[in-house]
């Protein structure tokens, strides 16, 4: 490593982290929420890519922002979707090329429901920075920014050619970025060598993190439906096979109360345990005293912190999520519904096959129905199928990211999985064949998607400074 060069970026970086924030401030304040579909928040969106876009531009970077059509909404509407960011700074080919990517669109955010501040306007309290959007994501593609800001303003070379890809549908489920990945593969993406994804966290508030892993996720409906009209208890109360006595039945059939799947064959492709991945989880530091209080749960399915690591990363769970067409208002509607559709997932792990699973859960609920002999008719579908992603820890970047960790905050990270899914690390991997890294920033109690979202200065500051160290790291190692 060059310290003296690193020196000099990381004082930069501490020098200049006002700055820093005050952009993020700006950032947050665009509301660029990608769930509600409504134009005001698309035209937000379209703001906060063309911000992006510029900070990029004058940076140096070569920007093109993709137009990604439009989007068809169930109830007819059509609404524009934001731009995707490609940008490149650097080509030289005797360097190594990271791609970093990204998103700028967040979860909706409303002051009622229990904000303590304005979501949109960034405010620092005790070092956290309040505000949607801090820690998922427009703080970590910020620090990476900034890490490209440092090298520019203090005139060196960057060490690695930088691509960025930055999309503004992530909340929605990535509309329409696989194809255009797929469509890229062999011009945006020929050049790169390694990816890099910073939109989880920490499993500590205070130890860093490299995550190597994330599970899948096959989302099931089952409708059961009698008729398109809800009836009257009294008047049809004991003559009909009701919708929703079959559906709670269904629903009933498929998780025991250990957290154990009832689904018949569904742990049959499970990656085998073995005696070293026991080793990784003994590793990790995980206070379960703290997590169980901080969740403000009375108790886990399980005891040891080995069995809440390995349930929550590495074995399939199965949640069932809601119905729709129930009843559930206040009050005491004497209603039989018509029709109901429960809603349930499945997190898939290595080597659990997407539709391998959709059929076993098809025939075990058709099972069950069948014992039922019921008159109404049931339609089981699999509306989301992500896969399960799991990486090489010995890859080159892994390495450098350890090192850079190890230089910044001077400690070993913790190796984790993420128990959630993030589709595009799998994309990257089987469409793009390059090796794929999550280095996260934020701290555990980071609150994404909640109220009250923040992300803390130290983690964005220094976080900045990892990326600088990673990118010398890399290097480096190329
Ligand atoms: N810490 C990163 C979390 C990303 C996330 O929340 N992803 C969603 C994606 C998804 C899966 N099924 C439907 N959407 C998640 O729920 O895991
Ligand atoms: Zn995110
Ligand atoms: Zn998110």
């Amino acid at each position: 490593l060059p310290p003296a060069l690193l020196e000099k970026v990381f004082q930069y970086i501490d020098l200049h982290q006002d700055e820093f924030v005050q952009t993020l401030k700006e950032w947050v304040a665009i509301e660029s929420d990608s769930v509600q579909p409504v134009p005001r928040f698309r035209q937000e969106l379209f703001r906060m890519m063309a911000v992006a876009a510029d900070t990029l531009q004058r940076l140096g970077a070569r920007v093109t922002s993709v137009d990604m059509g439009s989007q068809q909404l169930p109830d007819g509407q059509s609404l524009p979707i934001p731009p995707v960011i490609l940008a490149e700074l650097g080509n030289d080919p005797t360097k190594g090329t990271v791609c970093f990517y990204g998103h700028l669109d967040v979860q909706p955010a409303d002051q009622g429901d229990g904000w303590l501040t304005d979501p949109y306007v960034l405010t620092e309290v005790d070092g956290k920075l309040y505000g949607r959007g801090t820690t998922d994501n427009k703080g970590p593609v910020l620090a990476w920014i900034n890490a490209v800001s440092a090298f520019r303003a203090l005139e060196q070379d960057l060490p690695v050619n930088i691509k960025f890809i930055i999309e503004g549908m992530e909340e929605a489920g990535s509309v329409a970025l696989e194809e255009l990945v797929e469509k890229e593969k062999n011009r945006f993406f020929s050049g790169v060598d390694y990816i890099v994804i910073s939109d989880n966290l920490w499993i500590s508030q205070r130890k860093p993190a490299i995550t190597y892993g994330t599970r899948g996720n096959s989302y099931f409906t089952v409708e059961v439906k009698c008729r398109d009209q809800d009836f009257h208890s009294g008047t049809f109360g004991g003559i009909l096979h009701e919708p929703m006595a079959d559906l709670v039945a269904l629903l009933g059939s498929l998780v025991d109360s250990s957290g154990h799947i009832l689904v018949p064959g569904i742990y049959d492709e499970v990656a085998p345990l073995t005696e070293e991945e026991i080793n990784t989880y003994k590793a990790i530091h995980l206070d379960l005293e703290e997590y169980r209080n901080s969740s403000r749960v009375e108790k886990f399915l399980f005891d040891t912190k080995e069995e809440i690591l390995m349930h929550l990363w590495r074995y399939p769970s199965l949640s069932i999520h809601g119905i729709e067409g129930a009843f559930d208002e206040p009050g005491a509607k004497t209603v039989i519904p018509g029709q109901v559709i429960g809603k349930f997932s499945i997190r898939l792990v290595p080597h659990m096959n997407v539709s391998v699973v959709e059929k076993q859960v098809t025939r075990h609920l058709e099972d069950v129905f069948s014992k039922r002999n019921s008159s109404n008719k049931m339609v089981v579908s699999m509306t989301l199928g992500l896969h399960p992603w799991i990486a090489n820890i010995n890859d080159t970047q892994y390495l450098a990211a350890k090192r850079a960790i190890r230089t910044v905050f001077g400690t070993e990270p913790d190796m984790i999985r993420d128990g959630s899914t993030i589709p595009i690390a799998k994309m990257f991997q089987e469409i793009v064949h390059k090796s794929v890294v999550l280095i996260p920033l934020g701290a555990v109690d980071d609150g994404e998607h909640s109220q009250n979202e923040k992300i803390n200065r130290w983690n964005y500051i220094e976080g900045t400074k990892l990326f600088a160290a990673f990118f010398l790291e890399m290097a480096q190692l190329h």
